[in-house]
């Protein structure tokens, strides 16, 4: 499990640590951490140029003893001295070593650079870059040279992931003692790069973490395997209610990702032409033709699938008040999170919910603004968990989950190839095959998305994919998880992306 925690936490953690040790020991420990990845990065160190941004704060100092460590190995090492002050015993230091100072408007050296180095602001900072950090962000993130990140890069807040203006785009974050939550989730996550995490002691003095991010283990632990006693039945009955005459091709992959997520057996409830081509599809499945917007005759299932191309009409609305009425967890999403937009009372129900929105379809459920959401989607997925009080998956370039008590995790396999249409039904398949399987809203949820986006990277392999391709590799996703293949962790590099 991958933990992560907000700047206020941190700083916390570091004040406890701190009054332990020697005056300055931490930050010599983040510039050894800081020098030895830009010196892995730049291969020969020696006659290499290296900028750094050096903000007033110790995100600034770091950057300079990281300097002076490089500037000994024979880089030609330049500061350019951002702030109205700075850090003076690690400039001093750099200069002792050979390194040179430049002022915020001298930046020809940062297009000549081999590596920059974003020593502005970390978890210090507060609110949109000021000039002349903005500008300088900006043409790191725009030069040719490698880009290492103190801590966090500039312009990214390191508790929500937000970007107001301006931020620096890293190659690689090296990050002290601890993750940052606005390293896992997006937009900040993108500007991130690849994360290096460096051990400066902070692990005996964090608190509980803000999110967690479930890695392979934690994934594998969670998986329902089939033992000798199984059957059909035990393994997990999942429902899908699903497809109308409009939209078959949802009922069909949601069935398939169902399928080939593990489900015991699906039953598919639905109207003629959807259940044709479910039927055409899908033998495996169990197959019910409604006459009337009920799934009373359906027959026993363990959970609930409600809503991929569903459609929103009035045959719709009472169909999904069946299912809602029954007593077993429902995944509400797409269509179905349309109607409980519309009605509200449908999610009166004890039983265990999970809705399943991308940013669009929460603002539906909340009446936020949809760029409010893309901006600051933790806090939007948190707010939408309490305020409904069910478990909220919140899909897009990073997949949150949300419990009402304000548990969050952040899913970290995934791939920008799956932004194409009916993935989000596929996951919906075996969210739903999970819950049907016996996992609670949030661990369906969690492992939902870390098998889907696995399987979207495998199904991709560099080239574009279909929401087809991402439920057949789903076993193949399954297996890497439950093998300890390597694929799945190296996480989260967009970098290496596949
Ligand atoms: N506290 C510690 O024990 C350690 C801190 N470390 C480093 O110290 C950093 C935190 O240092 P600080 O608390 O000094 O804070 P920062 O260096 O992150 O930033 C604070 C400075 O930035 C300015 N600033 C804030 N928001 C700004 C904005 N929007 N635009 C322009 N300037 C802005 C402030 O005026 C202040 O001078 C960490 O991110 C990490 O890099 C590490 O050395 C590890 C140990
Ligand atoms: N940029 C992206 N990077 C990674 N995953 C993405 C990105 N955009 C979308 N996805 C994922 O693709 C799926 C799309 O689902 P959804 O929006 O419901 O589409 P559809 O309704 O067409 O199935 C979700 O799992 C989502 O998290
Ligand atoms: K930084």
């Amino acid at each position: 499990m991958r933990t992560a925690y907000t700047a206020d936490q941190i700083r916390g953690a570091e004040r406890t640590l701190m009054a332990r040790l020697p005056e300055g020991t931490l930050m010599q420990r983040a510039a050894a951490g800081l020098a030895s990845v830009c010196a892995h990065l730049l291969g020969q160190v020696y006659g290499s140029r290296v900028v750094l941004l050096v903000g007033s704060g110790d995100n600034g100092g770091d950057a300079l003893y990281a300097g002076q460590r490089l500037a000994r190995r024979g880089a030609r090492v330049v500061a350019v001295l951002a702030g109205s002050k700075t850090h003076e015993a690690g400039l001093r230091a750099l200069l002792d070593a050979g390194g040179r100072v430049a002022g915020p408007g001298d930046t020809r050296e940062i297009d000549a650079a081999d590596l920059i180095l974003d020593g502005l602001v970390g978890i210090g900072a507060s609110g949109a870059l000021r000039e002349p950090y903005a500008r300088l962000a900006e043409q790191a993130g725009a030069a040719p040279g490698l880009v290492v990140a103190v801590d966090v890069p500039s312009g990214v807040d390191a508790s929500t992931g937000r970007v107001e203006g301006a931020a620096a785009r890293a190659t690689v974050t090296v990050t002290m003692g601890a993750y940052k939550t606005g390293l896992l989730v997006d937009p900040g996550a993108k500007f991130a790069g690849r994360v290096e995490l460096v051990d400066i002691g902070l692990a005996p003095y964090l608190p509980e973490p803000d999110v967690a991010a479930l890695g392979r283990d934690d994934v594998a632990g969670l998986l329902p395997r089939p033992g000798a006693e199984s059957d059909k039945y035990r393994r997990g009955v999942l429902g899908v209610a699903a497809g109308s005459h409009l939209y078959t091709g949802a009922a069909v992959l949601a069935v398939g990702g169902a399928l080939r997520a593990g489900a015991g057996m699906v039953r598919y409830a639905g109207a003629e032409e959807p259940v044709a081509q479910v039927r055409a599809h899908w033998p495996e499945a169990v197959i019910t033709q409604l006459r009337r917007p009920s799934v009373d005759d359906v027959g026993r299932v363990q959970a609930w699938v409600l809503g991929p191309g569903l459609g929103t009409d009035e045959w719709a609305h009472e169909l999904a008040a069946s299912v809602l009425a029954s007593d077993v967890p429902v995944l509400v999403d797409a269509d179905g999170l349309t109607l409980l937009a519309l009605d509200s009372a449908l999610l009166r129900r004890t039983a265990p919910v999970l809705l399943t929105p991308h940013a669009g379809e929460l603002a539906r459920l909340t009446g936020a603004d949809r760029a409010d959401i893309e901006a600051d989607r933790l806090r939007h997925v948190r707010a939408a968990a309490a305020e409904l009080g069910v478990t909220v998956l919140l899909k897009g370039s990073t997949t949150l989950v949300a419990e009402p008590s304000g548990a969050a995790r952040v899913n970290v396999t995934g791939s920008s190839w799956l932004a194409t249409g009916g993935t989000g039904d596929v996951l919906s398949g075996i969210a739903g095959a999970l819950l049907a399987q016996g996992l609670s809203t949030y661990d369906a949820a969690s492992c939902g998305a870390y098998v889907h986006g696995l399987a979207g990277r495998l199904a991709a392999d560099g080239a574009p994919l279909t929401a087809a391709g991402v439920a057949t590799a789903v076993p193949a996703a399954i297996r890497t998880v439950t093998s300890g293949s390597t694929l799945a962790e190296n996480l989260p590099s967009r970098s290496r992306e596949r």
